[in-house]
């Protein structure tokens, strides 16, 4: 069985390669990567290291690499004869391989290929997959959708472990955490036959992925912009702090309440999910960035993403969102100089009217809330 993933990066070699390989896939990685990539092409096997007090290493085999810059004819081939095509690239980058994904579909049509296979996007958003066969279907004739539509399935996912930006002599060597949870949703797949083992199958992902992202990534991305906004360079040393730690846990606080309201979550397990994740952020045998959690704040101030999505619900509902909103306000004081988006949020916030600035990112329309972020952005100006 074939894998082609692309995105050989953090989660793509510490996760997703290591769940493709123990069920017997043999893996090509697609990156523009060239150490990455020629190391891949070098010693075809890589090592996972568990950060916990086990420190145990896994070996992860079968594994070579494509520079899609300069291969991407073998890319194409790659996706004609794969079994299952992953991404873990980062949701921006979609777009810039789907031309690529509809070449491998036009290839698999042109050798009349009837086996049907699915397109997972892995990566931290709402519908995903499907958003990228939207790009995807940008590139394809009215023939090609035809077979597409009957061919491949763009199943959303959700993927949640934490791997940090990894500082390692060999370049492939990535150390995780422990936990690890790959949810796929099962009505939208095309080859079901192909279930992986250690992945859990839903009928419908929108709770897990939710779940996921307004408790995991909405909690992480509160731990990065206090910490930030309070001095510190990382997670684990920011959330020692208390003031973080409350900060972190008034924001749990709101996004569970929505969650529980909205599907009908047990308290008590949500509760008991809310404690492991605070858990996960304080693994003393991890060391991760805050410039990486914080990444592409922009992005992250997005219409459907960790935070405005929450709130714009909570609103709806009548549940409380201050604690949200008090993290938005520090969102727009990120400055991080590794960071493209934060160096761009910080030109326009210098450049334009903060209200053009706020619309502008979140995409909100409902002026109570864009006046409210605006209140929130400037008490944290003034009290840092
Ligand atoms: N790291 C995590 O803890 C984690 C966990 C769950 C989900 N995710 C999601 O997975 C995705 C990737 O995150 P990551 O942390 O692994 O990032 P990363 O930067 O480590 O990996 C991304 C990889 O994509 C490659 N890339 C970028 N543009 C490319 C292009 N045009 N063509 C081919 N390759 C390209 C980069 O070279 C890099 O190797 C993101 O959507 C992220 O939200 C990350
Ligand atoms: O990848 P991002 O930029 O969407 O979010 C940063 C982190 O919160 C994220 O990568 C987590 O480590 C991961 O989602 C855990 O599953």
């Amino acid at each position: 069985m074939k894998a082609v993933h692309f995105g050989a990066g953090n989660i793509g070699r510490g996760f997703i390669g290591e769940t493709l390989a123990n069920n017997g896939f043999e893996i090509s990685f697609v990156d523009v990567n060239e150490t990455i990539i020629d190391a891949l092409n070098a010693r075809k096997e890589y090592t996972i290291q568990i950060a916990d007090e086990s420190q145990k290493e896994i070996k992860v085999e079968n594994v070579s690499g494509i520079n899609n810059k300069e291969h991407p004819e073998a890319v194409i081939e790659a996706i004609a004869e794969a079994d299952i095509v992953t991404t873990a690239i980062g949701p921006k980058i979609l777009k810039f391989i789907a031309p690529l994904i509809a070449e491998g579909i036009n290839a698999r049509e042109n050798k009349n290929s009837q086996k049907k296979i699915d397109v997972i996007a892995c990566e931290n958003m709402i519908g995903g997959s499907q958003n990228l066969k939207q790009e995807v279907y940008v590139h394809l004739s009215q023939e090609n959708k035809k077979y597409a539509d009957e061919m491949i399935g763009f199943p959303n996912a959700a993927v949640d472990r934490i791997v940090p930006l990894q500082k390692h002599d060999d370049p492939l060597y990535v150390s995780v955490e422990p936990f690890k949870e790959w949810v796929i949703d099962e009505h939208q797949m095309k080859a079901p036959e192909i279930k992986l083992t250690s992945v859990e199958y839903a009928p419908n992902l929108e709770p897990y992925i939710e779940r996921k992202l307004f408790s995991v990534n909405t909690g992480h991305a509160t731990v990065a912009y206090t910490g930030k906004y309070k001095g510190y360079k990382d997670i684990g040393t920011a959330i020692t702090d208390k003031e973080v730690l409350q900060q972190l846990k008034k924001v749990l606080k709101e996004t569970g309440d929505l969650l529980i309201n909205k599907w009908n979550f047990n308290r008590e397990d949500h509760e008991k999910y809310q404690r492991k994740i605070i858990g996960r952020f304080q693994n003393k045998y991890l060391s991760d960035d805050i410039a990486r959690v914080g990444r592409t704040p922009i992005r992250k101030l997005g219409y459907d993403e960790r935070f405005i999505r929450p709130i714009r619900e909570a609103k709806e509902r009548g549940l409380s969102f201050a604690a949200l909103l008090e993290t938005v306000g520090m969102i727009y004081t990120f400055d991080e100089p590794t960071d493209s988006e934060s160096q761009e949020l910080k030109k326009l916030l210098a450049n334009e009217p903060i209200k053009k600035v706020v619309i502008e990112t979140t995409g909100l329309d409902d002026q109570d809330l864009v006046t409210q972020i605006i209140e929130s952005y400037k008490k944290s100006v003034a009290n840092k």
